[in-house]
């Protein structure tokens, strides 16, 4: 075998024996004293530097070494407010980025207002004669933005100014079809798009599923076991289902199939809205959009000028009255901009953050938010994964996989509901629904040993809704006559879910921490996530050694 090691050439004269860095670094010969010290100086800074550097690199592959993740997911119906709770996690830990983003959830807060406009009209829209039912089959009920006035004294009790409005507010619906095609990705099937803003790049979506071998698939809620307050083999509490609030088949204003638009976007929606398509120079302090006003196809333009329009509708004590009658609140949909159309329509209009929170985008599918905690934070090191599902019955199925390896789940039960149907659903109650899921949650064995919280959510909105007469027992028999105060009606939520855990969980030993929400509420909202942070970490963590 040939012998491959370098020939080194022979040196004429006496061999060298010191190595060229060693000769390259030695003193000079004829250094001076004053050379000298500056040179021992320097030298001694450079070792100085050279251990900090050591330090730092040891310190950083501790804290890499030490990085560890946590898994919260966030459970509940369509509506109950996972989203919003992700987006107060962004505000609280990552708000640049949930500022960066306030622009683009104009469109969204748009076309929630524009959809809210839309529910008034339906709701007083005359009502038909049954005598021409027949002749009303050729109403397209799939067409989403066409107002079809249908005139000819077929109507009864129709409200004056009825017709007059739909036609000075049709620029509304002719928008509104224009905002869905451009969150709509033509290519991107319904179901696995996430409906929801793309966040910062902290964040990204799924769209499939990670595997998770023999999870197999959620069980189906409406199977879950029995529900009763004092006896677990007593059947589910009674809860007596009000009639649908949905529109008339024959309202003039033709509505979508669904409860609200379901609007699909694409991965980066922001793209899709074109923001800077009108060359809108940057704000020279805050580096944000402006100037999008001056594009005439900007949406606000038209907004803009049913402004007083809208509000002349939704000030009408008589459209007041018939969504009084129809026991419409908007307030709990999409209605919160309804009392701020000056300020929403405006031209030069930015979103608070208040609005980006009352945002109304359904998820479809799977969104994963990622972030650590700031530096001289004590549990920095951690990265946190929250996972916002998508809550109608028809994604339900997604759930499973993101049992595996999850630290937390934050179950949201919007306990305001009790007298709601869901919207995918106009034969199940909304309570009821909730009641169902939690048991299954509750009583799921491969979540054994996962925290669970449990957020008793839109308190405001139950307060709302007993002081303006509503009573529980009129849509749940089993609370019999007790007083219909929030007080007692919150707390005896709190002992049914309560009840619930007990009763089902695998896990004795696990307890369940129980808040009371609005997660609408920042403040409140920041203390509770906060609390919950510091529950996960030091329960669950310390027990799994992650700490
Ligand atoms: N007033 C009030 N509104 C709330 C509260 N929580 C959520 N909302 C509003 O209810 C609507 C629905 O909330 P989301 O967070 O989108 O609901 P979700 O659970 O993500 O629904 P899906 O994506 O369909 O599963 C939004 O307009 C929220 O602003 C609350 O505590 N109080
Ligand atoms: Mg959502």
């Amino acid at each position: 075998m040939a012998n491959r090691r370098p020939q080194v050439a022979p040196t004429a004269g006496r061999r060298e024996s010191i190595d060229p860095l060693e000769r390259a670094i030695r003193p000079p010969a004829n250094e001076s004293p004053e050379e000298r010290e500056r040179r021992l100086r320097a030298e001694e800074e450079a070792r100085r530097i050279s251990h900090t550097i050591d330090r730092m690199l040891r310190e950083d592959d501790k804290e890499r070494r030490r990085k560890k993740v946590v898994k919260i997911l966030l459970l509940g119906q369509s509506e109950s407010g996972k989203s919003t709770t992700l987006k107060q996690f962004q505000l609280l830990h990552t708000p640049a980025a949930f500022h960066a983003e306030r622009l683009a959830w104009r469109f969204v807060i748009y076309l929630n207002l524009v959809r809210s406009i839309r529910r008034i009209l339906e709701a007083i829209a005359p009502e038909p004669d049954t005598n021409g039912l027949d002749e009303l089959d050729d109403i397209d009920s799939n067409e989403t933005a066409t107002i079809v006035i249908i005139g000819n004294g077929r109507f009864s009790s129709s409200i004056p100014g009825y017709e007059n409005y739909c036609r000075r507010l049709a620029p509304l619906f002719e928008l509104e079809q224009r905002l869905m095609r451009q969150l709509t990705d033509p290519e991107e099937p319904d179901e696995l798009e996430a409906t929801h803003l793309p966040s910062s790049s902290s964040s990204h979506q799924h769209r499939h599923p990670p595997k998770a071998e023999g999870y197999g698939s959620f069980t189906p809620m409406h199977r879950a076991p029995a529900v009763s307050m004092s006896d677990p083999t007593r059947s589910p509490p009674r809860i007596t289902i009000p009639p649908g609030m949905s529109s008339s088949p024959t309202s003039p204003v033709a509505t979508s199939p669904g409860a609200e638009p379901t609007v699909s976007t694409r991965k980066n929606w922001r793209k899709a809205f074109a923001l800077g398509r009108n060359q809108s120079p940057k704000n020279a302090h805050s580096g944000e959009l402006h100037g999008w006003w001056e594009d005439p196809h900007d949406p606000v333009h038209v907004l803009n000028r049913c402004a007083p329009t809208m509000s002349e509708l939704w000030r009408d004590p008589r459209v007041r009255q018939r969504l009084a009658e129809k026991r419409i609140r908007l307030e709990e949909s999409s209605g919160f901009y309804l009392d701020e159309i000056d300020r929403v329509t405006a031209k030069m209009y930015f979103p608070k953050d208040e609005d980006v929170l009352r945002a109304r985008l359904k998820t479809n599918g799977v969104i994963e938010h990622v972030f650590s905690l700031p530096k001289n934070n004590e549990y920095r090191g951690v990265e946190w994964r929250i996972y916002d599902v998508g809550g109608a019955q028809s994604q339900r199925h997604a759930w499973a996989p993101y049992f595996e390896d999850v630290n937390a789940i934050i179950f949201l039960a919007p306990i305001s509901a009790f007298d709601q149907t869901l919207a995918e659903d106009p034969t199940v109650n909304r309570l009821e629904d909730s009641l169902m899921l939690w048991t299954s949650v509750v009583s799921n064995k491969l979540l054994a040993q996962v925290n669970i919280i449990l957020f008793l959510n839109k308190c405001d909105l139950l307060k709302r809704k007993l002081e303006s007469g509503v009573r529980l027992s009129h849509h749940m028999i089993s609370y019999k006559d007790r007083p219909n105060d929030y007080e007692s009606i919150a707390n005896y939520f709190r002992r049914k879910f309560g009840w619930v855990h007990h009763s089902y969980t695998p896990n004795k030993a696990r307890e369940c921490y129980v808040h009371f929400t609005s997660v609408t509420d920042t403040m409140r909202t920041h203390v509770i996530i906060t609390n919950v942070r510091d529950i996960i970490l030091t329960g669950n963590l310390k027990s799994s050694s992650l700490m």
